[in-house]
């Protein structure tokens, strides 16, 4: 039996962020592994025109879920949605709502955050800092609580070379931004956050790292721990693998390189692309989960979630495979076939990204406007070059981050415990992972039939052809125009029309000597 499993069973554990990527999963691992679980509180906003029922029924009975409903049929009773908004005061949570959450919580996994990178500062702080000193007030006050888990990233600190697993000192106390921001303007926040933010290179990693510190700050006596994920993939093995439901990190970048959009990416091809499958991520918190609130440790234990240093796999190996697996199982209706050039040089990104994205966009807008259609490829090409200029930061560099605690959490685990909470990245075959989450990325997010491959494939030859056709009629008409302007390029054309009559002439002769 899995000492983990048992410890969640007939617990109320409060999840926020269980709407988003890695909520969607923990909860889902919750509700297969510890079915009688007694209820989990979901801390939700209505978004889109849904309701939080609508919201709520719509995940339950996505893909994701379907495993669970064969072991806990009844998975509607389990979740309690709560309307709550992070960014309001008390989480504009309302009375009775509170006094259930205070008085019933035994866990709490804090997942919440806005993870945008260019996020304004005002509502960065009020969601990964203000929130989470919120939360951290109100678990003070829940007497049954028995563990708080924070969800950070590996990177709030990533204006270090090697990180460990410690809580590192920002150089404004959180306190201090969190009360000039009650009091001056949004513009005059917008022109200091560049100056507060100094080495790290978004708002979003500063706000997480000021977050950790507020744990840190106010965990009074609670039992608290600190999981730091790198940037989360799709699942490798959970439920099933190849699961992805947004478009942050690597997936809207694999979806413009398969689409044919993004050709070029200014990336380090050594530098380690640490990516973590989602499900680990998920582990590793569930296993952390249990073993702070049975082992109790002293102080605030930070666990990074990387897989780097188990098993790194670096940015080159990743496009290749990428790239591998495109032609396999295209992409549908590719605007040009998928290429990647990575190049950590400047100068080379700066000619890529006018050759092989500006120049195509601007050729296709014009033939959208001749044709009497509205033009789009421009926008959409400098919206893709905007999201690839903000992770690049994130590809171009490499890390190291320390293990001691999640290696000694894998120790302490059972062999049950290790084979159904399974953290170790040292099993994992980048190949498989990288072809089956390219695969989910077809399949979820693009939500493409495999029934279209065939089709897919034929439009790429077609595009090939294409491709072959325009530059060759563009090398004639440069070269036409060369000759009718240049001696120079006559000179060559003479010398290399000549080279090749006499090599023609040559091979006639010694045909015509062995007859
Ligand atoms: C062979 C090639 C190989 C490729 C592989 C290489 C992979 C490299 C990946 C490196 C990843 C590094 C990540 C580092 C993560 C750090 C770890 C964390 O904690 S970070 C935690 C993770 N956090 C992050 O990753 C956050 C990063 N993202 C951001 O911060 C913002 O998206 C932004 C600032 C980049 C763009 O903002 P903005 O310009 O305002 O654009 P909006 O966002 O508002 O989107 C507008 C609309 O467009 C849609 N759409 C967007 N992109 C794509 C796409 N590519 N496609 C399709 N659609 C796309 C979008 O859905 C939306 O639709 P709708 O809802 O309107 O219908
Ligand atoms: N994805 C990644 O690569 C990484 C993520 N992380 C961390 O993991 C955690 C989860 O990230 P991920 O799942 O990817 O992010 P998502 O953006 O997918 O999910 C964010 C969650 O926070 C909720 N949320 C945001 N604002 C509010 C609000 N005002 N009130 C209530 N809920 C709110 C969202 O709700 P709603 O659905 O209503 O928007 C959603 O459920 C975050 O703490 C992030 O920092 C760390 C490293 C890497």
């Amino acid at each position: 039996m899995s000492m983990i499993a048992a410890f969640y069973s007939g617990k109320s554990i409060l999840i926020t962020g269980a709407t988003g990527f890695l909520g969607k999963v923990l909860m889902e691992k919750l509700l297969r592994t510890s079915p009688d679980l007694k209820v989990i509180y979901i801390l939700v906003r209505p978004k889109a025109g849904q309701t939080l029922q609508q919201r709520i029924f719509q995940i339950l009975n996505s893909k994701l879920f379907e495993k669970v409903k064969e072991v806990c049929p009844n998975v509607h009773e389990k979740i309690r949605a709560i309307y709550a908004d992070l960014s309001q005061n008390d989480f504009a949570i309302s009375k009775e709502d509170m006094q259930e959450l205070l008085s019933c919580t035994n866990v709490i996994f804090h997942c919440a955050a806005t993870v945008r990178f260019d996020d304004t500062l005002r509502h960065a702080v009020q969601l990964n800092v203000t929130a989470t000193r919120q939360l951290l007030l109100m678990a003070s006050q829940m007497p049954k609580l028995e563990v708080f888990i924070h969800i950070s990233t590996a990177y709030s600190n990533c204006n270090l070379k090697h990180i460990d697993e410690v809580i590192y000192p920002c150089p404004v106390e959180p306190k201090k931004i969190i009360d000039s921001l009650e009091w001056l303007d949004d513009a005059i926040i917008e022109e200091i956050a560049p100056k507060l933010i100094r080495d790290w290179p978004n708002i979003y990693t500063y706000t997480k790292a000021l977050g950790e510190m507020v744990v840190q700050q106010e965990s009074r006596n609670l039992n608290i721990a600190i999981i730091r994920p790198s940037i989360v993939g799709a699942t490798w093995q959970e439920p099933f693998p190849g699961w992805v439901d947004n478009v942050n990190g690597p997936n809207g970048l694999i979806i413009a390189a398969g689409k044919g959009f993004l050709r070029a990416l200014k990336a380090t091809p050594k530098a380690v692309a640490d990516l973590i499958p989602v499900d680990t991520v998920v582990n590793l918190t569930l296993a952390v989960g249990w073993y702070t609130a049975v082992h109790r440790p002293k102080s605030t234990l930070v666990y990074h979630s990387t897989s780097g240093n188990f098993n790194p796999c670096n940015w080159h190996k990743m496009g290749v495979q990428v790239l591998a697996t495109f032609e396999k199982i295209p992409f549908e209706r590719a605007f040009r076939r998928p290429y990647a050039n990575f190049t950590s040089n400047n100068f080379t990104s700066l000619y890529w990204n006018a050759v092989s994205h500006r120049a195509p966009a601007i050729i296709y807008d014009c033939y959208l406007r001749l044709t009497g259609r509205k033009p789009r490829m421009t926008k959409l090409m400098n919206q893709i070059l905007r999201t690839a200029s903000m992770l690049e930061y994130f590809i171009n560099r490499s890390w190291e981050w320390s293990t001691y605690n999640t290696e000694m959490l894998m120790s302490e685990l059972s062999p049950e415990d290790q084979r159904v909470f399974n953290f170790d990245v040292r099993q994992l075959n980048w190949l498989e992972y990288i072809e089956n989450y390219v695969l989910g990325v077809k399949k979820y997010l693009l939500k493409e039939d495999m029934a279209g491959i065939p089709e897919a494939k034929q439009h790429l030859k077609r595009l090939r052809n294409i491709h072959y056709l325009f530059n060759t009629a563009l090398f004639l008409i440069v070269w036409r125009l060369l000759i009718a302007r240049s001696q120079m390029a006559r000179n060559v054309w003479f010398f290399i029309v000549s080279f090749c009559y006499k090599f023609l002439s040559y091979f006639r002769a010694s045909s015509t000597l062995k007859v």
